[in-house]
């Protein structure tokens, strides 16, 4: 169990900036994740923690020590890498059992720590196979065990599912967060995938370009996106972004969607006439009957039946499209004419021109102190 901070961390490689003056605290035992897009720096930091790449500006701690002088085999960290970088003249058995094997532990231990994690991940029938007779989700697995089995005080997770089968990835996105739990390292995550994120994650740092934009729980950053763009990384359907110009009446602050006034309750007089995106989750909008009050009328474009959920577009008088969700099973109009609800105190607002959120009076009250 351990620490992990980063302070004022800088690389560059010739021109190019590649982290950008990030810090980054992760506590003793905690879950962080790195998401973003490709490009965005998440695997230099990794190696950076890891000590095979050094950075120009700033400080790694591990458990509160400067790492600045410590080369990359004393740092205590357990490594899964995307390219694997398994031992090709080395059984998958053999590969999971170096971490142990270079702690000196007895044969038994070995067998019964190679057994364990090999279960779990699903590898157990290809353990006398070499790396060239695995397949890639096979040999990504096998390097996951590998950095598992030393039961190390930090691992660094370079997307380890990447190339995992869907229905596998499935079930590895449930049984890892028990797995890391039950090790109790303090795990730094890679990760493109937003419900990994939100499955694996005690806390996801969202990168892009160097930088982290937002850190914070899987709920904060769903419900509480810092900008447009992370509305839209987390979220599946997508949600629904609508350009609106905030109006005030008697009632309080509103948009309109077909002249039908949305009311934003929590927002104050400060964003009236500003040019502003409306952020809808397809969840929080519903099918609805016309005699309902604010009842918005839409003409369902197309039905789409997922797994778990039902997928409607609808289309306003104007032509505005907004995705709604529900549970698969629940009944709704499939095509034509129909209404639907949107509650204003779920929406998101954006500014247009920033991207950035708009944060709601109740937030920014119960939250004092913070930016707003
Ligand atoms: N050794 C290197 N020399 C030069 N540029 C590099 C080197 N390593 C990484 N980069 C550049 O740094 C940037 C960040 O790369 P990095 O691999 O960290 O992205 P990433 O967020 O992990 O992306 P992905 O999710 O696709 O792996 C990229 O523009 C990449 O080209």
């Amino acid at each position: 169990m351990t620490t992990l901070q980063l302070k004022n961390i800088v690389k560059r490689f010739k021109t190019q900036t590649v982290l950008d003056n990030l810090s980054l605290d992760v506590g003793d035992s905690e879950r962080l994740v790195l998401f973003g897009p490709s490009g965005a720096g998440k695997t230099v930091l990794l190696r950076l923690i890891a000590g095979v790449v050094d950075p120009d500006e700033g400080s790694v701690l591990i458990g509160g020590e400067d790492m600045a002088d410590v080369d990359a085999e004393y740092r205590g960290v357990g490594m899964a890498f995307q390219n694997f970088a398994l031992f090709p003249h080395m059984t998958a058995f053999q590969n999971i059992a170096s971490p142990l094997e270079a702690k000196r532990s007895s044969s038994r231990a070995i067998k019964e720590g190679v057994d364990k994690v090999a279960r779990l991940l699903k590898i157990d029938h290809v353990l006398l196979h070499h790396p060239k007779a695995l397949s890639n989700g096979q040999k990504q697995r096998t390097a996951l065990a590998r950095a598992l089995a030393g039961s190390p005080p930090l691992l660094l997770l370079d997307d380890p599912l990447r190339n995992v089968d869907a229905k596998l990835r499935f079930e590895m996105r449930l049984e890892l967060p028990r797995l890391l739990a039950a090790q109790g390292a303090t795990v730094v995550y890679v990760t493109q995938d937003y419900k990994e994120a939100m499955a694996l994650g005690d806390r996801i740092a969202v990168m892009s370009q160097g930088r982290i934009r937002q850190i914070g729980t899987p709920e904060e950053i769903y419900n509480t996106p810092a900008d447009m763009e992370i509305a839209r990384l987390f979220g599946d359907p997508v949600v629904n972004l609508l350009d609106v110009t905030p109006l005030a009446s008697s009632g309080g602050i509103h948009v309109e969607l077909s002249n039908v006034k949305v009311t934003l309750p929590d927002f104050s007089e400060e964003v009236v006439g500003r040019s502003c995106v409306l952020g809808l989750r397809p969840e929080t909008v519903a099918f609805t009957n016309a005699a309902t009050p604010g009842a918005i009328p839409v003409t369902v474009a197309a039905e789409t039946p997922l797994n778990e959920k039902t997928v409607a577009l609808v289309l306003t008088a104007r032509g505005r499209e907004i995705l709604l969700s529900r549970p698969a099973g629940t009944p709704g109009p499939t095509s034509g004419d129909a209404h639907i609800a949107v509650n204003g105190r779920s929406a998101f607002l954006f500014d247009k021109e920033s991207g950035l959120l708009i944060r709601p009076r109740a937030k920014i009250m119960s939250r004092s102190g913070e930016a707003a």
